[in-house]
């Protein structure tokens, strides 16, 4: 399995129906403190969005609601996982993406034979509060070793000029958040992204 070099995280389906269509292949569905029935709903809308545009839809968090809505990829952090039932996940065939953040969690996340691995925060993110001080590049470039063949992630505080140095440091994939939902133009933005990253994009 290989990962689209652009990760677009977002917070709802309406981001994914105004960013997917741009050429976007890639796209994690992470909402935060919603009802059960709100969940469902965006998980649906933003399924649709995605079947349309032939991107890969990644559902944050909620792994029942993915397997029930049919969804075919999941990401979950650490705490997600200890909570998660990893055979349930694995007898229906979710493909599956781990946060890592230290030694200790990647030996974690190798143990689950991951899809893919994601490290963070590459830089300081300002979407949420992290204990862990930024990693750096160099960091990154120790996890590709570390993790061999494996589809990495990099993502915290990357922006379409970064972008270059993660995927050139080891990531196949560079996630990001508000580098474009908090720009003045996401649409043009993500189109910068598109362009800055189409290097590392296979095609067909
Ligand atoms: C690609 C990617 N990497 C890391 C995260 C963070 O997941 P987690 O640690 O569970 O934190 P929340 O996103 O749930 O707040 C992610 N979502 N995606
Ligand atoms: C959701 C998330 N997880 C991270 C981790 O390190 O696990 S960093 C992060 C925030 C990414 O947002 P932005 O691109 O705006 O920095
Ligand atoms: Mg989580």
């Amino acid at each position: 399995m290989k990962l689209d070099p652009f990760y677009l995280i977002v917070d709802s389906a309406e981001w994914i129906e105004r960013l997917v269509p741009l050429g976007v292949k890639l796209v994690q569905l992470r909402i935060k403190d919603r009802p059960e029935p709100v969940l469902r709903e965006e998980i649906r809308r933003a399924k649709a969005a995605c079947a349309a545009a032939g991107c890969q839809l990644i559902i944050n968090d909620y792994w029942r609601l993915a397997i029930d809505e049919g969804c075919d990829f999941i990401h979950l952090g650490q705490e997600d996982l200890m909570a998660a039932d990893l055979a349930a996940i694995r007898r229906v065939g979710l493909k599956l993406g781990l946060s890592t953040h230290d030694p200790s969690e990647l030996e974690t996340a190798l143990a689950a034979a991951p899809d893919y691995v994601a490290l963070g925060p590459v830089w300081p993110t300002i979407l949420k509060e992290m204990k862990w001080a930024p990693q750096g590049v160099e960091r990154l470039a120790d996890w590709r070793r570390r993790v061999g063949p494996m589809s990495l992630v990099a993502i915290g505080g990357i922006t379409a000029e970064r972008a270059p140095l993660v995927l050139e440091n080891g990531a196949e994939s560079a996630a990001v958040v508000t580098d474009i939902t908090r720009n003045p133009d996401p649409e043009a933005r993500t189109r910068q992204w598109l362009a800055a990253t189409a290097p590392w994009r296979s095609v067909g």
